[in-house]
């Protein structure tokens, strides 16, 4: 059969392509999006019956909510240069009218401009080499020599380091918990990248979690489905991977086989130990996936609150039994957000939930919610990826190195904003032999203005708050 005749068939009945992707998380979409604009044939085998992987835009009791990644930025070119490509509207939380904060003996309630204050000199301080150590942040291993001597370093390390007074480091670790899974596990290295890829200021740093897809992050991932059109074939868990020296055979549970001189392994790293590769993956490869790269801790959950109903946000600290690192409505008439890293806590018990609450804002009153479990998910085993101590040099370049005719993409193994969104398009780039952006090319995509940006306070806690 000649490849014109081959093409004039059905394509979703070939078993040959010039390259196979696996995974249609963000990464895997979007470097079926670049092969496809370079004329490739590919087939993009997804496990579950909806694309997005660690991004899920859900309906729930009426509301649009985010099951996984949600919050986009200007600092985040990749994604900001998709969002203006397919001219995709954002939103902007209006933000909190209060904040709980953590005390020595409870919590108290402050203005959240008070809150941000406070919680601005200490992040600075928490932060103050970032810069100096990732002159080039897209670039984590420009001044390797500098980031050798953090990177052994936990957050928890940072924390004992600075010897702040108890009062003040509580106001920390809500965020150093919820980023690492513990701040004891994870890296240093990792936040301070994300410092310096936010400017090195903390109303950036806060600010990048303020815009959402109005449409929901799947409008990102239907926009370049819309443009490539690739063979996708949801509901395709892959089970093994074979490569020869000419080919590849990609086999999914139910015993459908694929070959490719190519095949890109844009699934969680976490997802890696349960496939089966032949020949067998790296070390470093096998090093990081049974270690693990996604925070393992976190679960997410959209809570219905009949009582209070107004715009807050609450932290709690690290270790104290108070199991929800953060929590808030960010709109009048959302459902409450809140994430939990807390191993001890059964999110899944209602009234374990509403007392949790309770402890932070007295008369507080559960109507429902609705629990998401990536760590739990087969295909996610993690949320967001961070690294632990001692990863980045050891590990990070090597992960991005191809096995044979195998390569791997994704958020957790991106370069730049690695663990969001912005990470997996741009580690969808890089595999698929597109530009990423940093530097100038970064500045320009960041500084595009085709959507309709809404403005916001950064001066006001999570920068927030209409002008
Ligand atoms: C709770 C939570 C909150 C977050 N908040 C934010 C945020 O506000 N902003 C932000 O920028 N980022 C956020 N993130 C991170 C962001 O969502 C992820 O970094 C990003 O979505 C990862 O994309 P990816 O393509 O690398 O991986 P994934 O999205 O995980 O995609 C991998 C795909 O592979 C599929 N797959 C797995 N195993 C197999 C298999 N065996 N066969 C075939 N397919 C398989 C999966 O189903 C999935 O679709 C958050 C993540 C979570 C979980």
């Amino acid at each position: 059969v000649t490849e014109a005749a081959e093409d004039a068939q059905d394509p979703n009945l070939r078993r040959d392509f010039d390259v196979i992707v696996v995974g249609a998380g963000l990464a895997g979409v979007t470097a079926t999006r670049e092969l496809r604009a370079k004329g490739k044939r590919v087939l993009l085998l997804e496990a579950r019956d909806r694309v997005g992987g660690r991004t899920w835009t859900d309906t729930w009791n009426g509301h649009m909510i985010e099951r996984g990644g949600t919050w986009v930025d200007r600092l985040q070119p990749h994604v900001w240069r998709e969002l203006n490509r397919y001219e995709l509207p954002i939103m902007a939380d209006v933000g909190p009218a209060r904040a709980f904060m953590p005390t020595l003996t409870g919590f108290q309630e402050l203005d959240p401009s008070v809150a941000y204050v406070r919680q601005n000199a200490l992040f600075t301080k928490f932060f103050e080499d970032s810069t100096r150590i990732y002159p080039e942040p897209f670039n984590p291993l420009k001044r390797r020599d500098l980031v050798a001597r953090f990177d052994g370093f936990s957050m928890r390390d940072r924390l004992d380091q600075m010897a702040l007074r108890p009062e003040d480091e509580i106001l920390l670790t809500s965020w150093t918990s919820l980023y690492g899974g513990t701040s004891k596990r994870g890296a240093l290295t990792h936040i301070q990248q994300w410092w310096a890829l936010s400017g090195g200021t903390f109303e950036a740093f806060h600010g990048v979690n303020t815009y959402r897809p109005a449409r929901g992050t799947v409008s990102i991932l239907n926009a370049m489905l819309a443009e490539s059109k690739p063979v996708l074939k949801l509901n395709s868990p892959v089970k093994s991977v074979v490569q020869n020296a000419n080919k590849v055979t990609v086999t999914t549970r139910a015993g459908e086989a694929f070959t490719a001189p190519e095949v890109i392994m844009a699934v969680p790293v976490n997802v890696w130990r349960t496939i089966s590769f032949s020949p067998a993956l790296p070390a470093a490869h096998r090093e990081a996936t049974n270690v693990g790269m996604g925070v393992t801790e976190e679960r997410k959950l959209w809570i219905d609150l009949a009582n209070p109903k107004d715009r807050f946000v609450a932290e709690s600290p690290e270790g104290r039994g108070d199991p929800f690192c953060f929590m808030g409505r960010f709109n009048d008439g959302d459902p409450v957000v809140a994430f939990t890293v807390d191993t001890t806590f059964d999110e899944t018990d209602g009234n374990e939930v509403e007392r949790a609450i309770r402890k932070i804002i007295p008369g507080a009153e559960v109507r429902d919610y609705v629990v998401t479990n990536f760590p739990k998910d087969p295909f996610a085993l993690g949320t967001g990826g961070y690294r632990q101590p001692n990863q980045l040099i050891r590990l990070h370049a090597k992960l991005q190195q191809p096995h044979g005719r195998i390569k791997f993409a994704g958020s957790d193994i991106a370069n730049g904003w690695n663990g969001y969104i912005d990470g997996a398009i741009e580690d969808g780039l890089r595999v698929a032999g597109s530009p990423t952006l940093s530097g100038p090319a970064a500045a320009a995509a960041s500084a595009e203005e085709r959507i309709v940006v809404p403005m916001v306070n950064r001066e006001l806690y999570r920068g927030l708050g209409r002008r």
